[in-house]
């Protein structure tokens, strides 16, 4: 706390998408900021690459500044708010922000899953808050109900649509028939993306959450590598159509689990495109909205939804943090730090049990339906439902299985794709939000 002014002093590190409208939100709600803190909070720095770049917000003169390691090295500053995004330089400058007594409020979900224990070590040496509620889904308060409201009970399993700008692409997709370059192109004007918009689309961003989500539900270390990720660069219309034919719709999923394993329940962590029933609450979520199921044995099942991406609703939860962790400072006192004592170990992503569904263009004569049936029991795979629909001189089957492991799935469709009377495997998704 900074005691010449009597203020809380922050420094803002980014002004794009994010860290416009949290400058926006600073200087248009001071009062009733300084009111809820309970002293003024004052907008000291704006750090920025290029000081004549254009900008969606009236920064107050004087505040611009290309000097970021100079802003979080002053002394006056009580508290950073880092919206660059990155590993680098947002790390370096977070650490220098902390070791120089400021806190920090980070919207940076790449680093966190790439270097969090760093960072929770560093606010620790420091006794310094470090809080991240908008580095997943956006606007909605997901992290702090997980880190606090749930701290009693035991999380099992987190389950939900956690990027915004590859549900935007599905979604129309799904409903409009758009391509998937539009729909991006469209996602990335929106202020959805992010700056590389591969992080979206490949699922990095996704698999970041995922492992944000599951070291906090399951008090273990776990970084963005311990994630299984695809993401849905390969879905293509024949995949929205299909599951549209099944009363499905494809989503890009995030699912955290503890599974049994052999010494103790495990963590299985991933990210991948899958088809959910229509009537699934997750099949309705809309544009770049969010939403995630939380299980746990006492509480049962909890579901968040809201705005998943864009510059104002993330800066919301920035803002939700920010007046948290002045809060703490004015009381002389810091939040939760990280909570890794459970230590569980991370499940290989073939030995956890999924569910397919795999369209085949079969030869139509006698024996196929037993043939396909009979590569999915190599493999000890038990078939749930098989729909064939004759087309002229082929056919074309859809299997969907019961729970297998992953790995036995993937040999299935392999053996599958090397069989005579298959002339092509045309669609193969996991299934999420059914019967096992
Ligand atoms: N856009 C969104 O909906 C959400 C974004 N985030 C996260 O928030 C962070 C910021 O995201 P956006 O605002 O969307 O990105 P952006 O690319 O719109 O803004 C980042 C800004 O930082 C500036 N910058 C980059 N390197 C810099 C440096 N060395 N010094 C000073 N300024 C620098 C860039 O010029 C740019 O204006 C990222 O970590 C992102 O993952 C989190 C949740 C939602
Ligand atoms: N690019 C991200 C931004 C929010 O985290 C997304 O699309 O969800
Ligand atoms: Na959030």
């Amino acid at each position: 706390m900074n005691e010449r002014a009597k203020s809380l002093r922050v420094a803002v590190l980014g002004c794009g998408a994010v860290g416009s409208q949290v400058v926006r939100l600073l200087t248009e709600q001071s009062d009733d900021l300084a009111a809820r803190v309970g002293a003024p909070v004052e907008l000291v720095g704006v750090g920025v690459r290029r000081l004549d770049a254009p900008r969606d917000v009236e920064v107050p003169d004087g505040l611009l500044t290309t000097d970021v390691l100079g802003l979080v090295a002053r002394d006056d500053v009580d508290l950073v708010v880092e919206v660059i995004g990155g590993i680098e330089p947002a790390r370096s400058l977070i650490l220098a922000a902390l070791d120089n007594g400021a806190s920090v409020v980070t919207a940076n979900k790449a680093l966190l899953a790439e270097d969090g224990p760093t960072l929770f070590e560093a606010a620790e040496k420091a006794e310094r808050d470090l809080y991240y509620e908008a580095a997943v889904a956006g606007a909605i308060p997901i992290l702090r109900p997980l880190r606090e409201s749930l701290a009693g009970d035991k999380v099992t399993r987190v389950l939900g649509i956690v990027n915004g700008t590859t549900n935007f692409i599905l979604d129309k997709m799904d409903t409009s028939g758009a391509g998937f370059s539009e729909a991006l192109e469209e996602a990335q004007e929106l202020g959805y993306a992010e700056a590389d918009p591969t992080a979206d689309v490949e699922g990095f961003d996704a698999a970041a959450k995922a492992a944000i989500l599951a070291s906090l539900a399951f008090h273990s270390r776990v970084t963005a590598a311990d994630v299984y990720r695809e993401g849905i660069s390969d879905v293509t219309a024949a995949d929205v159509a299909s599951a549209r034919d099944m009363g499905a719709v494809v989503k890009l999923l995030a699912i955290c689990e503890l599974r049994p394993g052999p010494h103790g329940d495990q963590v299985a962590a991933r990210v991948h495109p899958a088809m959910i029933p229509r009537s699934h609450p997750l099949a309705s979520v809309r544009e770049a909205f969010n939403a995630v199921f939380v299980e746990s044995e006492a509480a049962g099942q909890l579901m968040f939804y809201g705005p998943g991406a864009g510059g104002a609703p993330t800066a919301s939860a920035v803002l939700g943090d920010l007046v948290t962790v002045a809060r703490n400072r004015l009381a002389g006192t810091r939040g939760v730090g990280e909570s890794a004592y459970a230590d569980r170990a991370v499940q290989p992503m073939g030995e956890t049990r999924t569910r397919y569904h795999v369209a085949i263009d079969v030869d139509d004569r006698a024996g196929v339906l037993a043939a396909v049936a009979n590569a999915f029991a190599d493999h000890d795979v038990s078939i749930q439902t098989v729909r064939q629909e004759g087309r002229g001189a082929d056919a074309q089957l859809v299997v969907v299985s019961h729970a297998a492991p992953d790995a036995a799935l993937a040999a299935t469709v392999e053996q599958l794709r090397n069989m005579d009377i298959v002339r092509e495997v045309t669609s193969v998704m996991r299934v999420e939000g059914g019967d096992e």
